[in-house]
């Protein structure tokens, strides 16, 4: 398969490597200047389960992408608040038939990709598996993990070549499972990042760390509830307590990881992706005459740490 990965940081890097080492035809691009240097300079290299690697792959800076490329599929990998810019600068290379997949973080995504492409080219869902910057130019890839996706708007032939999407996927290792409804399955990981990632970038801990505490329990049943409200509202009917399982098995399957919103905050000094997260809960529960203290409250102290720690 022809792929290319659109925000090529820490989990970009995971599924290219993946891809490219299964024989599929990769390409990556991303926005960071000194990433895209490195990336030319040295392929994709990362410390995948124990062992250096490096491959080599085409690189493009975000805005020098060649229009006469073609890919069947766009993989988007960016922070949610560099997305609508990514996938403005990649649309020169969508032809009729390149398909824009989604696996990032955060609630909402399938609306900013589906105002600039048609409904039935957009495929959304996630990943459980686990990534690390540690510098410009390398990558950290341990812990077990998974992926899943489907097609937002079933039919033909979306629906079979969201089966392809995942056979290529799963092939490449990033066991990946076909969904029936992505956006449930969007907000049921949603429940992990506004739970786990807000948490544990505001106490400074891992997952395991955060697990262990005596009211972790209540807050994750608390933040839970506040997203099934609002799902429910969005036509998603989430199951509170599978969701608070899902949640509360990180601790054991992913327990050392230290979320990406850690990464981007108390490592990185950079703005997290809060508003995609507790921020659309609490946000959408005003428009739907809600109360959602806990998401109202984990936003605010959010960005009273970015202000804090002068986050770029
Ligand atoms: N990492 C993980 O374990 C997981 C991540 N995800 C999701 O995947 C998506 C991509 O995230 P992820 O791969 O973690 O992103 P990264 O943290 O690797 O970074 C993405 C972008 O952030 C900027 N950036 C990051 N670190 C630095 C730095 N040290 N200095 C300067 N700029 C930096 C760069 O963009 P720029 O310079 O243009 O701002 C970079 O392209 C997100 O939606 C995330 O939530 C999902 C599951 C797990
Ligand atoms: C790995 C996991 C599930 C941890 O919350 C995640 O999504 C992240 O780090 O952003």
């Amino acid at each position: 398969m022809k792929v290319a990965v659109a925000g090529v940081g820490a989990m970009g890097t995971r599924f290219a490597l993946k891809l490219k080492q299964a024989g599929n035809d990769v390409t990556v691009v991303d926005g960071w200047d000194e990433r895209v240097a490195a990336l030319k300079q040295g392929g994709l290299r990362a410390n995948l389960d124990g062992e250096e690697v490096a491959v080599d792959v085409p690189v493009y800076g975000q805005k020098e992408v060649p229009h006469d490329l073609h890919f069947d599929v766009v993989l988007f990998f960016t922070k949610s608040m560099q997305l609508e810019q990514m996938v403005k600068d990649m649309l020169p290379v969508f032809d009729d038939d390149t398909l824009a997949l989604c696996l990032m973080n955060g609630i909402g995504h399938e609306k900013t990709l589906e105002k600039y492409l048609p409904k039935n080219r957009v495929f959304l869902g996630n990943t459980m598996w686990t990534a690390q910057m540690t510098r410009p130019d390398h990558v950290l890839l341990e812990d077990d993990g998974s992926c899943e996706l489907r097609n937002v708007e079933p039919g033909e032939p979306q629906d079979r070549r969201a089966a392809e999407l995942v056979k290529t996927l799963d092939e490449a290792g990033l066991k990946a499972r076909l969904l029936d409804d992505p956006r449930y399955s969007v907000f049921r990981k949603g429940c992990v990042n506004g739970t786990l990632n807000t948490l544990c970038t505001l106490f400074e801990c891992n997952l395991e760390e955060f697990g262990k505490t005596s009211r972790a329990h209540e807050m994750v049943v608390g933040v839970v509830k506040e997203f099934a409200a609002v799902g429910e509202k969005e036509g998603i009917h989430l199951d509170v307590d599978e969701a608070v399982k899902h949640v509360e098995d990180c601790y054991r399957v992913i327990g050392a990881h230290y979320p990406s919103m850690y990464q981007d905050l108390v490592k990185n000094k950079r703005r997290t992706e809060i508003d995609y997260i507790n921020g659309y809960v609490a946000r959408h529960g005003k428009k739907y005459g809600l109360a959602t203290p806990l998401c109202d409250l984990l936003t605010a102290e959010l960005h009273t740490k970015e202000e804090l720690q002068n986050a770029q």
